[in-house]
């Protein structure tokens, strides 16, 4: 991670002053990083994560699973795999998961859902704490579920952090019901780690809706990698139900794709100011649900080509609304109202009401800090209406919300004066995105 200079309480959004023209090479996917992580300790060999993101989520992942006793080495290495391996590399050493130690998981959504599981393989207590918003985040369906498959832990009858799970050392697993409609992480979470239980899991989600199936397409796809046998309503499975068989996992060499929900507002940079914005390395098949970016962007106004030197994706400075289901891509939701705030006409966003639980109440933050900029926008029961004005400038506050923050940058390239509050927050998982920024804007990379 390069050093970024120590940033302003109020950092002033930069006025792009004319079409935009770079080439953004976007760090690893979160999500994926840390899957990688979480597999790779429970493997039964060591394995590599290679190009991996570092930002504090990821942080918080690996110092989490090196308390529990797990070696990571962080290298910078070649690899067989060719270019799409070298650089950055992480060498996991799975072992014997012992407590008791203590697990800070931030505000970090994958840490909080995917490590308590981890934690009933441990042979100690493992207490489990992070930022005052995660202790309002969803997890009593994790605890309530771990407990039905053998868990012992101590939450103080809060369903929710802070809480200390006492590890074990095994799992007795089984099938269990669960309630996902707050959250994908919470089937993802259980069945990560279920190849170590001793009977494996079935899991039956049985609420009304189910967000982000991609990122549990991403799960189980992460899961077959490493050598798990799964069975899945896609492939013929029952509808909402997912079984892990017990079984080793092995150490793989595991490459992370760029993360593309992250290239978002570079990729919003070229649709609004009319300009051209290349991302490198831009998967031609991926789980991320970032990668619905190109048909939204696209319907919003812009095009794009996916050619051998990324996703070239190029704007004509004319965006129009959308009415958009985002559940199956909702940490992509911000990005999109800012710029539909800019639009032409306007937009509905739906399906989204379980942003209300992310970072911060995303549906609410996003209404009132793109009104105070003198926009209209509503919100829904799941989501928001949002009808473009004229905007000026002011505050824009990010509620200690990563995707809040480049959400004002966006707005801020069109309008004069948005001064971004605590654009640090980025560093959940984008460290260096105020740099990326203007680098972006004087054409980096052409
Ligand atoms: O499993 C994951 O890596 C994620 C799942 C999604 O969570 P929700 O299902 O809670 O929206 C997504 O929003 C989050 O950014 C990452
Ligand atoms: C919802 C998000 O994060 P988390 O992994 O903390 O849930 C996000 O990154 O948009």
């Amino acid at each position: 991670m390069t050093q970024t200079p120590a940033l302003p309480a109020l950092w002033p959004a930069p006025l792009a002053d004319g079409a935009v023209r770079a080439t953004v090479t976007v760090p690893g996917s979160k999500s994926v990083t840390n899957r990688a992580l979480v597999l790779a300790a429970l493997a039964s060999e060591p394995g590599w994560v290679r190009r991996p993101l570092r930002s504090r989520d990821s942080q918080l992942m690996s110092d989490a699973l090196r308390a529990l006793g797990v070696g990571i080495e962080e290298t910078v290495s070649s690899s067989s795999a060719g270019d799409a391996g070298s650089g950055e590399a992480w060498r996991v050493i799975p072992a014997a998961l012992h407590g008791p130690a203590t697990v800070d998981v931030g505000n970090a959504g994958t840490v909080m859902r995917f490590l308590p599981p981890v934690a009933t393989l441990a042979d100690g207590d493992i207490r489990f704490d992070g930022d005052p918003r995660s202790y309002e985040r969803p997890l009593g369906q994790v605890i309530e579920a771990l407990r039905a498959l053998g868990a012992r832990i101590d939450d103080g009858g809060r369903g929710a952090l802070p809480m200390t799970v006492h590890g074990g050392g095994a799992l007795e697993g089984g099938t269990v019901e669960i309630d996902a409609s707050n959250s994908s992480q919470f089937v993802s979470a259980l069945l990560l780690s279920a190849p170590r239980f001793n009977q494996g899991v079935e899991v039956r989600h049985v609420g009304s809706t189910l967000p982000s199936l991609p990122h549990i397409r991403m799960t189980v796809e992460m899961l077959r990698a490493a050598g798990a046998q799964v069975d899945t309503p896609e492939a013929g499975g029952e509808k909402n139900v997912w079984r892990v068989a017990p079984g080793a996992l092995l150490g793989r060499d595991m490459v992370v794709e760029p993360d593309l929900s992250n290239a978002q507002p570079f990729l919003a940079a070229a649709l609004i100011t009319g300009g051209t914005v290349t991302i490198p390395d831009w998967p031609r098949r991926t789980t991320q649900p970032g990668d619905a970016l190109r048909s939204i962007f696209t319907e919003m106004g812009g095009s794009c080509e996916l050619t051998d030197a990324g996703l070239v994706f190029t704007g004509t400075g004319t965006v129009h609304g959308i009415d958009v289901d985002l559940g199956d891509v909702g940490e992509l939701t911000p990005g999109i109202a800012a710029v539909a705030a800019l639009a032409d006409s306007p937009s509905t966003l739906r399906g989204v009401a379980h942003l209300r639980l992310h970072e911060t109440d995303r549906l609410a933050a996003l209404t009132k800090e793109i009104n105070e900029l003198g926009g209209d926008v509503t919100e829904t029961a799941d989501g928001l209406h949002i009808r473009p004005r004229r905007l000026h400038g002011g505050i824009f506050h990010t509620y200690d919300d990563h995707r809040m923050a480049t959400a004002g940058a966006v707005i801020g390239l069109a309008v004069e004066g948005v001064q971004i509050e605590n654009v640090a927050t980025t560093a959940k998982t984008l460290p260096d995105f105020p740099t990326m920024w203007t680098d972006m804007l004087s054409g980096a990379g052409e």
